[in-house]
């Protein structure tokens, strides 16, 4: 006897309905038993070009949140390029692994081969956990690749653009909430300074921001605050200052119903992927405390901006501009989401949908 299983249910555990919620196009489970490799790309949407996106190595607790995260991420870098004006989809892979411990050339050779294998359709670069010299040894598998370092033909690290974007973003923020983008003598509460956290506290810093510091890497920390002069807060209390900014450069889900009680901020802008653990809901629950909070896909797009860069050779000075131009768009975005009395977070993705929309539509009469 066939048991039966009411089709029209969403199974929590169920990849297939994982990938039906979000209209994923494509997901490829990549596994090696020799060199430990367990990872995951996801091709969210490919209507406005090859989907690209970083390659994170993390240590999840179980597959199950590998999977969740690179479907999220991927997701994310969709929209991510619809709302900057780029023709890239939105793609994501992860490496299930400890990037200190398990990481090995072989390892990271035999995870390109898996990127090969999708002939263009998924271009990589850096994320969390990997970096140029592993983009190095991607390249030699597979041409679909960036975010090489300078001495190997590419920009280097995206780091400062994609801080830059985000100081961008923030100083948009301060303008719509205060009335004047000076973030002179404001206080910001950075949470994460890898790469990109230090540049921003950097940028903060030369304006003359008052910035805390955390991050579970204690040397990092003590480096950043003496190079910079910022001031380092325990981990567990970053929510709990009295800041004007909270900036999350670290990991997602940052805000969510426990840390929201705590926030006293005025503005919410970081660098780091899926800020709000539900968008929806936690999107609304700001925008009733009257906390403005910008877009995490919109604000760290310098990243994105960094790997076309790289791609289409268009140098240094437009580079920035185009990461400049992430104010103006910000400021679109809150005035979008006051007329239409919905969160900056819905305005943004309004946008981003409706691009490619057009842009399907385009296609499809062509
Ligand atoms: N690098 C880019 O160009 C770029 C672009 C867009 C988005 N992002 C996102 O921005 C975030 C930071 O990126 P990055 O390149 O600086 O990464 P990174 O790995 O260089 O830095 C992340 C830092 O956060 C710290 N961290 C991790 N968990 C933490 C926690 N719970 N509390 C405090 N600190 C914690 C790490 O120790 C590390 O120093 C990530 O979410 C990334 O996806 C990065």
């Amino acid at each position: 006897m066939f048991e039966t299983k009411e089709i029209n249910s969403v199974d929590a555990n169920s990849v297939f309905d994982k990938m039906a919620e979000q209209s994923h196009k494509n997901v490829v489970f990549c596994s090696d038993k020799a060199t430990g490799l367990k990872a995951i790309i996801a091709i969210h949407d490919t209507t406005l070009g090859p989907a690209i996106g970083g390659t994170r190595m993390w240590h999840y607790r179980n597959e199950a949140d590998a999977l969740d995260d690179v479907l999220r991420l991927s997701r994310g870098m969709t929209y991510k390029s619809a709302i900057t004006g780029l023709n890239f989809g939105g793609g994501k892979a992860v490496i299930i692994g400890d990037s200190n411990r398990d990481k090995s050339e072989a390892l990271i050779r035999r995870f390109a081969r898996f990127i090969n294998n999708l002939n263009g359709e998924f271009i990589t670069s850096q994320d969390v956990g990997t970096n140029a010299r592993d983009m190095e040894y991607i390249r030699m598998e597979t041409p679909h690749v960036v975010g090489l370092s300078e001495s190997t033909g590419g920009t280097g690290h995206t780091g400062p653009v994609s801080a830059y974007g985000v100081y961008m973003g923030m100083k948009a923020s301060a303008k719509e909430q205060w009335g004047n983008d000076s973030l002179s003598g404001k206080s910001v509460a950075v949470q994460g300074i890898g790469n990109v956290g230090e540049y921003l506290v950097k940028y903060l810093r030369d304006e003359g921001s008052r910035v805390y510091i955390s991050d579970l890497d204690e040397e990092r920390l003590t480096y950043v605050a003496r190079k910079h002069d910022a001031i380092i807060v325990p981990n567990n209390q970053i929510y709990d200052l009295d800041v004007d900014i909270y900036a999350p450069c670290a990991l997602g889900a940052t805000v969510n119903s426990d840390t929201i009680k705590r926030l006293k901020c005025s503005i919410i802008a970081g660098s780091a992927n899926n800020q709000l653990q539900d968008e929806e809901l936690h999107g609304q629950m700001l925008l009733e405390m009257g906390i403005l909070y910008a877009p995490d896909f919109l604000i760290n797009a310098g990243g994105l901006i960094s790997v076309h860069s790289e791609i289409s050779g268009i140098g240094k000075k437009r580079t920035m501009q185009l990461a400049e131009s992430i104010y103006g768009v910000t400021l679109d975005i809150f005035r979008k989401s006051k007329k239409e009395q919905i969160t900056p977070y819905n305005a943004a993705l309004k946008i981003a949908d409706k691009r490619i929309a057009d842009i399907r539509q385009l296609k499809a009469n062509s």
